[in-house]
């Protein structure tokens, strides 16, 4: 490869790398506002396009200005990069440190450019500053990172990273001290300028990913679960009542639904204010979540109707696992000075006969009528 071929392969890849880049930060108000860090991701391959401008003058402008320029729009371009990753990660940037290590890294690279002009601590106090930015975006990928996306730029993070600390501890049996960034024979030079465009474009691939799977989620997130309580919905808890009912048939595991419904809760609405009454539905819904087992599930069936989807049981544990429960709200009260509150609970088992988890949820529902009857604060078995 010529160095005409090299300037120009970098040149392109970077301006691709600049148009996703733009496109991101075009596109980054159609995401919802609590997606973080696409800015951070559209601005850095700008940046990389600058550095590679930069590097396009060599031969035509100072060195220098060339080294300098280039190298710290470089430099910039990776933090921004991991400034990105971090703040989607919730991990906001301390900005200080990368700022002061870019700085640090200029200077050295200007006093091997003008007092003791050499390449091979140029190149060495260059890659050993990337090699150090793009380690922390590994990091961090690796500790907070969740996905193939999250994965992908992980392996591109360490990739880079690798290229970088192999070149820049290979300088001194490769280079000679008036080597140029083009002029470099070496296979690693080649990969570690090859690879750079590459690894832009792998990122900011991955982050287009990770925010639209991240939208997903959300979308998923509220599609099934009650936006006051943050319990499952009613359409939620029911497909998993019908899952654990097609469980039943096929294999005879048993399931109890419990269902819980306050107690003259419009007088909490009526003397504490509606405010107070969603305070209490909240409540109500993780104290029930924080008393269950693991795989037993809690959605909200409706106004202050919730209910208890046990997916292993018989029916003496189901009515102990409520009045477990109904002990729970009642002390809630006390724990919380919070308006007194109870619920009763309507218990009903699957049984031999039951063409679907309706079957359950109506003797539930008519056990809960029961309860109510009999006085509330209580629970009856369906
Ligand atoms: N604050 C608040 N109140 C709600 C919500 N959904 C339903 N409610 C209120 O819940 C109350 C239910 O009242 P009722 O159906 O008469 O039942 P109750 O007062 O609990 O009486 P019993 O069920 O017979 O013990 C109504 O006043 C609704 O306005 C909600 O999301 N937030």
């Amino acid at each position: 490869m010529t160095s005409l071929d090299l300037r120009s392969f970098n040149f392109l890849a970077a301006l691709q790398c600049a148009v996703m880049g733009a496109v991101l930060l075009g596109i980054r108000h159609n995401f919802p506002s609590n997606i973080r860090g696409l800015r951070y991701w559209g601005l850095a391959p700008l940046l990389g396009l600058g550095a590679t401008g930069f590097y396009a003058l060599l031969g035509y402008a100072p060195a220098l200005l060339v080294g300098l320029g280039g190298n710290g729009l470089l430099m910039a371009c990776s933090v921004a990069l991991l400034a990105g990753t971090r703040e989607f990660l919730g991990q906001p940037l301390r900005w200080w440190p990368w700022v002061s290590l870019v700085l640090v890294c200029l200077v050295g690279l200007f006093v091997f450019f003008v007092i003791w002009p050499d390449y091979r601590p140029r190149m060495l106090i260059f890659g050993l500053g990337m090699a150090a930015i793009c380690g922390a975006h590994t990091h961090v990928l690796a500790r907070h990172g969740h996905g193939f996306a999250a994965r992908l730029m992980l392996v591109a993070m360490a990739w880079q990273t690798l290229v970088l600390l192999a070149r820049a501890l290979s300088t001194y049996w490769v280079d000679a001290p008036d080597t140029q960034r083009f002029d470099a024979g070496s296979v690693i030079h080649m990969v570690f300028v090859a690879t750079f465009s590459f690894t832009i474009l792998t990122v900011l691939v991955s982050a287009q990913l990770m925010a639209s799977e991240r939208v997903r989620l959300e979308f998923e997130h509220l599609a099934s679960h009650d936006e006051l309580t943050g319990a499952l919905n009613r359409r939620a808890i029911l497909r998993l009542a019908e899952q654990a009912h097609v469980c039943w048939l096929n294999m005879g595991h048993a399931y109890a639904l419990l269902l819980l419904d306050l107690d003259h809760f419009k007088h909490i609405n009526d003397n504490h204010g509606h405010q107070a009454g969603d305070l209490t539905l909240v409540r109500v819904a993780s104290t029930l979540e924080q008393g269950l087992r693991p795989l037993d599930r809690v959605g909200r069936y409706g106004g202050e109707e919730f209910v208890v989807l046990l997916t292993t049981s018989d029916l003496a544990s189901a009515h102990r696992m409520a009045e477990r429960l109904r002990v729970r709200v009642e002390s809630l009260s006390a724990d919380t000075n919070a308006p007194a509150c109870t619920v009763s609970i309507g218990v009903a088992l699957v049984q031999a006969g039951d063409a679907s988890c309706d079957a359950v949820v109506g003797r539930a529902d008519r056990a809960l009528y029961q309860a109510k009857a009999a006085g509330r604060n209580q629970v009856s078995l369906g």
